[in-house]
């Protein structure tokens, strides 16, 4: 793995005698982490049922690290959203940042998801997670994981940060920037990043997150909190970064965050910085922990900063097609609805999350929890309903256990022969749901999305 001198050189500057660790730790392995989803398994359960060996990851909580050997993609739990793949440090940003129940979210540069599903399972289907990328194709890449874990009190945006910043002044109570960088965490994790690296383009990405940091201080309520996170070492992309902030917003505080064995702290006397708060940032390298590179800084708005002026959303409900949805959850599903929050767009409905606010004008992927679509007068459920429910939520459920072959042969879209009640069943795996069928004579008409079936 040859890194560009003129990054070894500047490397060497910053890290002194730490270099040589640092330079080192490119001849071990990486590692491989999977993260359990709270909205459907806990790790311990998790830890339990795993069909491969899995070690808990010492500083997160529901982070596992796995054999390289293994393919956790390609198993049923995978498929029934109880957990992740991700990078083991970069389950940091999301596992330190303090979401609360109830509250407004944006993840503000959110493809693929990584961040996103564990900020909406910390939320438990309370509150909004606003989840964006300005890049529409990896934003589809997003609705699917978001779908896939069960989030349903979502919306899904694909916009520059400066559009946001127009429409959601003072809305938000925390912000997620995880920022576009230069990716030097992930040399030994992706070797193609180092082609892609020049010092020129270190300071192309610093000028692009001063922007974007700045749009999210805008979105920020008064008091709320923003994390800011790279998975870059140049300073420049990361403490001046912040410093930024700092420069432009006097109100905002670095706030302190909880650092396990191995997390080093942010460098203010990397970039001369009389901000020695920078200091309660958090570095993570490669060579001091089982993981790779990342930057992390929390910060917290002036509590006298405006407030928002964000309208709530006007529905455009049809009523009699409401009431076909309403007719097929209440002869179908055993759930606590309210109705007045089913909005039907061209004739999808979606059952949008409590205090939905105005986003009309903006360019999105979903508003809430789709639920199906209405078919002249009937309703046909959607995959996305069937991952956000529980396998007791549904009037009639099929569970397989895992060791059967009827649950490749249903994820490969196979009808099924089998014993269930006429109409509409949730299909699911050891307890987890999976996706729809339809039964008539004991033959199960197969509803698992397309888009998604095991290959
Ligand atoms: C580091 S990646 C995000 C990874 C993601 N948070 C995760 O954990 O899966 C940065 C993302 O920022 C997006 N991005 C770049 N410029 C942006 C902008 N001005 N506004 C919003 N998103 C932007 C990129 O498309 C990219 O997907």
């Amino acid at each position: 793995m040859e890194l560009p001198l003129a990054y070894k050189e500047r490397m060497e500057q910053l890290l002194g005698e730490d270099y040589s660790s640092y330079i080192k730790h490119f001849e071990k392995e990486r590692h491989y982490g999977l993260r359990s989803n709270a909205l459907k398994i806990n790790k311990d359960k998790l830890e339990a049922i795993s069909p491969f060996q899995i070690k808990p990851i010492e500083y997160i909580n529901n982070g596992f690290y796995y054999q390289e050997n293994e393919q956790p993609a390609k198993h049923p739990y995978y498929y029934a959203g109880l957990y992740y793949i991700q990078e083991p440090s970069a389950m940091t940003p999301a596992n330190v940042f303090p979401i609360e129940k109830g509250d407004k979210v944006l993840d503000l540069c959110a493809a693929p998801g990584g961040k996103s599903t564990e900020l909406g399972a910390k939320l438990q289907g309370t509150g909004i997670l606003f989840s964006n990328d300005i890049s529409n194709s990896r934003a589809k890449g997003l609705l699917k994981n978001i779908e896939l874990s069960g989030i349903t009190n979502v919306i899904v945006s694909s916009e520059p940060s400066e559009k946001l910043a127009h429409h959601f002044k003072g809305y938000f109570d925390k912000i997620l920037v995880d920022a576009p960088c230069s990716g030097e965490g992930m040399f030994r994790k992706d070797p193609s990043m180092i082609k892609n690296w020049s010092a020129e383009s270190v300071l192309e990405y610093a000028t692009l997150q001063k922007q974007i940091i700045l749009d999210a201080a805008t979105m920020l309520k008064p008091g709320g909190l923003l994390l800011y996170s790279t998975c870059t070492f140049a300073p420049e992309e990361n403490e001046a970064v912040i410093q930024h902030l700092l420069d432009h917003h006097l109100g905002f505080t670095i706030e302190p965050l909880p650092k396990s064995n191995g997390f080093d702290n942010g460098k203010p006397e990397w970039i001369n910085s009389s901000h020695t708060e920078l200091e309660n940032c958090i570095r993570l390298w490669p060579h001091k922990i089982n993981g790779e590179g990342h930057f992390i800084a929390l910060l917290r708005k002036e509590e006298t900063a405006s407030n928002t002026t964000v309208k709530d959303y006007s529905y455009k409900k049809n009523n009699q097609q409401v009431k076909i949805v309403t007719e097929f959850i209440e002869e179908n599903l055993l759930l606590d609805f309210d109705y007045t929050r089913i909005d039907i767009i061209q004739n999808k409905a979606y059952y949008l999350p409590e205090g939905m606010p105005n986003v009309k004008g903006l360019r999105l992927l979903r508003t809430g929890w789709y639920l199906g679509e209405i078919k002249k007068d009937r309703f046909e459920p959607s995959q996305s309903l069937a991952m956000g429910l529980s396998l007791n939520q549904a009037k009639h459920a099929i569970d397989f256990s895992v060791n059967q072959e009827a649950v490749i042969r249903y994820l490969k879209g196979e009808s099924l022969r089998i014993e269930a009640n006429k109409g509409w069943n949730l299909v699911g795996v050891d307890g987890y749901p999976l996706g729809w069928g339809k039964s008539n004579n004991n033959m199960l008409k197969n509803k698992y999305y397309t888009g998604w079936r095991w290959m």
